[in-house]
């Protein structure tokens, strides 16, 4: 393990352009290394400029939760790593910057004393792997399942192994090729919306002087990827760009709670009654009716106008010309009378929520890093320019926006959301010794929950030159003696005709949407809408931020967002017409 020193234990509340831990590898293409076989020695040192030793912090708070952990545990985790220190820390920060510290003291797996719960964290490619691909069904959501259940019930993400192998054949298949070209158009059509409210706002504004307009872009892209889920996923006009409206209301309701309750550690609406008793678990209560009624009504009006049986004729409808082109349909006309309501709504309920705010965070912090890197702006700005022309984004040119793309991956590496996947072994397992130490793997009981955190695989030393720096074109460099283009240090011909870096040609080091067969469903379709919503916007704008970058502050939920928005100033680019 490599000796870190206190500097680089920064707490990473803001990028900033310099890095802010300075680290250097004695291996210039580390990525091609990551095997199954451990690094002989010390293959990898961290430098930083500091030369203090780390100060192990204690206090009688988790002393007592160590020993507590240790002796429920039976000490059969004893041997690992503990992240001391724990309890007291977890309320000064997000949860997954602490666990980035650590991870800097005690390596790729080490063990969370809380009270009397043990977390293990995982921040090792190796061991990643072996728990979502090699041994993926020995494993379910755990703590996830608990906090999701009562709103997504059976849906993908929470569902048990069972419900989600039945589940996962019937919903994949919507996501082909020509759907997601349908997409592009929703995508595109939406985007158009935003942007033009904007022109609007800037055409009131240019009364005054500036011809600016100030704007908390986090809101709009909130708005312009709830219309775009609605759009794609169920045929469903949120409009929410332009209105409000009760089921838009129930929806951010929903997401609040859903967010509350991911970061509260007691279940608390699991207390009995809470639910008709408590004033905030009763709202809860009826925002998801709201949202179920209005599932319910789409799914019956699905059914009612149902279309057609087999798999392959639907793959193959001319689905740019289709009024409604969205996965319910798909689904709907796909299993007809056979399919449970109450799964398709779980699962309609899982989409909204899953492909919402994730992708709503990627294009924040994309615009919040582009802000901060001008020179980086105006080359995506002149790669829109000579792709797009005036023009409107199209399945064919996402393949041009070469650019665009990497800044959408690079962002998904800072600030990956969520920023960690949990999981809970459903037998003993033995995990295998990972990349970055000498161990030799440790042996786990059946019980054990895991954080795999994403968060400091994408910002690990070990792997990442420069790991807090916002470099996209890391991911683009000739491959030695090839001639050909890949991305840094990873091998695109592990997954040929990849639009985007992923998980295969990382190896497990870059997981912005896991791995294995839970991986994200969406995974693309989230990719082109990011990328679209990208370009339409710098095609017309220059974005700067209102205030300083060490004023946006972030804070977490099921993903990373801002605490207070983030306020950008748009102007309207010299050359767009
Ligand atoms: C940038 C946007 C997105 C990111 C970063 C993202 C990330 C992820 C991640 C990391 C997982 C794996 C969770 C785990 O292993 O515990 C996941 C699962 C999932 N995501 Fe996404 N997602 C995004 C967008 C979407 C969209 C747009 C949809 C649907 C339209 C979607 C639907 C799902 C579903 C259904 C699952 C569960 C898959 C399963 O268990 O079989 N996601 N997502």
């Amino acid at each position: 393990m490599a000796t870190v020193t206190n500097s680089c234990l920064i707490h990473h509340f803001q990028i900033s352009s310099d890095g802010g831990c300075r680290v250097k590898y004695s291996n210039s293409s580390p990525f091609t290394h990551i095997s199954n076989s451990k690094p002989k020695g010390s293959p990898v040192r961290c430098q930083s400029t500091s030369t203090e030793e780390v100060k192990p912090k204690r206090n009688i708070l988790d002393n007592a939760s160590n020993l507590l952990t240790n002796f429920l545990s039976g000490g059969s985790l004893g041997s690992m790593p503990t992240a001391e220190g724990a309890v007291s820390d977890l309320f000064g920060k997000p949860l997954f910057l602490s666990l980035y510290d650590w991870f800097l003291e005690h390596g790729g797996v080490y063990k969370l004393a809380f009270g009397p719960k043990a977390f293990i964290v995982v921040s090792d490619p190796i061991v990643a792997r072996h728990i979502l691909r090699e041994n993926a069904f020995s494993y379910d959501k755990g703590v996830l399942a608990d906090i999701l259940e009562p709103i997504m019930g059976k849906g993908l993400i929470p569902a048990d192994l069972n419900t989600w192998k039945q589940r996962r054949r019937v919903v994949a298949p919507g996501f082909h090729a020509l759907y997601l070209e349908a997409m592009v158009k929703i995508f595109t059509d939406c985007a158009e919306k935003t942007i033009l409210k904007f022109e609007n706002l800037l055409k009131e504004e240019s009364l005054q002087e500036e011809k600016v307009i100030e704007l908390d872009l986090e809101a709009e892209f909130s708005s312009l990827a709830l219309d775009i889920i609605g759009l794609s996923v169920f045929n469903y006009d949120f409009g929410s760009v332009t209105k409000e409206s009760p089921v838009i209301k129930a929806v951010y309701g929903t997401l609040f709670e859903a967010e509350h309750r991911s970061t509260f550690y007691i279940p608390y609406w699991k207390v009995p009654f809470a639910q008709w008793l408590v004033p905030r678990q009763r709202k809860f209560q009826s925002d998801l009716k709201v949202i179920n009624d209005c599932l319910d009504g789409l799914i019956r009006n699905a059914k009612e106008t149902r279309q057609e049986t087999d798999v392959e004729k639907l793959q193959q409808r001319d689905y740019l010309n289709l009024k409604d082109a969205s996965l319910l349909r798909f689904l709907v006309d796909m299993r007809g009378a056979d399919v449970d309501d109450r799964q398709l709504r779980d699962d309609l309920m899982t989409m909204l929520i899953a492909g919402h705010e994730t992708t709503a965070a990627v294009l924040t912090w994309a615009v919040f890093l582009l802000a901060q890197h001008p020179s980086k702006m105006k080359k995506a700005q002149a790669e829109v320019d000579s792709v797009l022309g005036q023009g409107r984004t199209t399945f064919e040119s996402l393949k041009d926006l070469k650019y665009l793309k990497l800044i959408v991956v690079e962002t998904l590496r800072l600030y990956p959301q969520p920023p960690l996947l949990i999981r809970r072994a459903l037998t003993s397992d033995a995990l295998p010794g990972g990349y970055m130490g000498d161990k030799d793997g440790y042996a786990i009981p059946d019980g054990t929950d895991i954080f795999i955190s994403v968060y400091n695989l994408h910002r690990s030393p070990y792997f990442w030159d420069k790991p807090h720096e916002f470099e996209p074109e890391r991911f683009l460099v000739r491959k030695e003696n090839e001639g050909i283009e890949g991305w840094a240090g990873f091998d695109p011909c592990r997954s040929p005709g990849a639009l985007y870096p992923n998980e295969i040609t990382a190896d497990f080091a870059f997981l912005p949407f896991g791995g294995g067969p839970r991986k994200c469903v969406g995974d693309q379709f989230a990719l082109m809408e990011s990328t679209v919503a990208l370009a339409m916007l710098l095609q017309k704008f220059d974005v700067q931020l209102k205030g300083s970058a060490e004023d946006v502050e972030l804070v977490t939920g099921a993903t990373i967002h801002t605490k207070n928005g983030l306020l950008c100033k748009l102007k309207r680019r010299d050359n767009a017409h």
